[in-house]
């Protein structure tokens, strides 16, 4: 469904509570699934994604009970688990669809795993490679390299992999698959990318050793269910500090934000571009730091972003590319190809649609140059499905001169169900 944009010169004030983290909700139901016992969840983001995390062991024979965020996960560990009748859906997903190949690789169902369009279209050899290596066993197009791959549970080995690409998704699948293996898996990283699985695999009370890039886990360990309590996803707040930054007269407080260093590139791009932002109330819960972010209408300057940065604020490029429109000079980003391989190509749809509404940027094989600050004017923007495209563009119309219309509203839901009401909410 399409939708039209149209704020004239608002102001935002107030206060948000960043819902659930997205990557952290998504373990926790799959650690309470594994896990024997009770899992309790409270802060789960109840969006599209998750849900289909939740839905996949719903068919593994896993009781799972959701009454808005607080969810239950009753199980009997890994072994107990049903062969499904039907196919595992993991919708738009690729954090479920990646870690499932993990998980399933060394439990002792066979399944078979395929998600919408976008997934079908996203590589799968980053994971069912080194699981290969493990003694995984697939079956999908062009060798496991998309699916549907169908996954045969099967006894695993422990493996010693150095990542050759700076991956969570990649670390979470083997370490997943580790767990169930014989022996110690060590994993080398190339550049550290969130660690949300190692600091819940210590959550769940796994023995886990972390060194600098390498982490080692010993395979076989039974897990015990607990409580977990989810942050505010940084990577939803991002649009908001975007949003308070760059509309005039403006000043937002975010509350509850998970602020765990391998996710808080954005706030170092924001201090770094010179905007008033600042945290209070820092906290820890579940082995997971959180605060509250003040941040405030700003002058900003351009700056450069690449290196060990990049995966550290992957899934906030998009928003801050927009930014970046609005800031005096050039603003590189750098070593991001991950980019192209999203739920679509983010270089390609950032670039075009933010070329659309008047801004200075050019795509390169890594990234993006922006050049600012430049005044925005309408267009109908195109959101390929894409919820972080989707919000981008919902944030640009807050500064054009004109509206702006999105071909579909529907999928910010993937992450942040409620983000046009947050939205609303603030607009003055
Ligand atoms: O592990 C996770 O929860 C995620 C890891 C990142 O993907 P990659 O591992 O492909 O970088 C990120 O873009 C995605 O939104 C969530
Ligand atoms: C890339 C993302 O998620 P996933 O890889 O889980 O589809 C995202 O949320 O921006």
């Amino acid at each position: 469904m399409s939708k039209e944009l149209n704020y004239a010169q608002p102001s935002l004030q107030g206060t948000i509570r960043i819902p659930g983290d997205k990557s952290i909700s998504h373990r926790s139901i799959m650690f309470g699934a594994i896990a024997k016992g009770t899992t309790t969840v409270e802060g789960f983001l109840q969006s599209d994604d998750c849900l289909a995390t939740i839905d996949c062991f719903t068919k593994l024979g896993v009781k799972i009970l959701v009454e808005a965020e607080a969810v239950q996960i009753i199980s009997n560990g890994i072994d107990a688990w049903n062969e499904p009748n039907e196919i595992l859906y993991t919708g738009n997903s690729g954090t479920t669809t990646r870690l499932m190949l993990g998980i399933l690789a060394g439990s002792n169902v066979s399944t078979i795993l395929i998600g919408d369009e976008s997934i079908q279209k996203r590589p799968m050899k980053r994971v069912t490679a080194p699981l290969k290596q493990m003694g995984a066993h697939f079956i999908g197009r062009d060798d496991a390299q998309f699916t549907p791959i169908a996954v045969e549970g099967k006894k695993l080995q422990a493996i010693q992999y150095k990542m050759p690409v700076a991956s969570a998704q990649v670390k979470s699948a083997i370490l997943f698959a580790g767990l169930h293996a014989e022996g110690e898996t060590m994993v080398t990283e190339m550049e550290t990318s969130r660690d949300h699985t190692e600091r819940m695999l210590l959550h769940f009370g796994a023995n886990i050793a972390v060194e600098g890039k390498k982490i080692r886990l010993q395979g076989l360990q039974e897990l015990r269910g607990t409580h977990v309590v989810v942050p505010g996803d940084i990577s939803s707040a991002a649009f908001f500090l975007v949003a308070g930054a760059i509309v005039p007269n403006s000043k937002l407080v975010l509350q509850n934000v998970g602020l765990n260093p391998t996710r808080t590139g954005i706030m170092e791009v924001l201090q770094e571009m010179g905007a008033k932002v600042s945290i209070r109330h820092l906290n820890n819960v579940s082995h997971e730091e959180i605060g509250d972010i003040t941040i405030s209408t700003s002058e900003l300057i351009g700056t450069e972003i690449g290196g060990e940065l990049i995966p550290r604020l992957i899934d906030e490029i998009p928003i801050i590319a927009l930014l970046a429109t609005q800031a005096r000079g050039r603003t590189v980003i750098k070593d991001a190809e991950e980019l192209k391989v999203k739920e679509t190509n983010r270089i390609d749809a950032v670039v075009t649609e933010l070329k659309k509404l008047g801004a200075n940027i050019t795509a390169t094989d890594d990234g993006m140059i922006i050049e600012g600050p430049t005044p925005l004017h309408g267009a109908d923007l195109f959101t390929y499905g894409d919820h972080r495209i989707g919000m981008m563009a919902a944030i640009a119309s807050l500064v054009t001169s004109s509206a702006v219309t999105i071909d579909n509203e529907i999928c910010v839901g993937v992450s942040y169900p409620n983000f046009f009401e947050q939205l609303s909410s603030v607009i003055k």
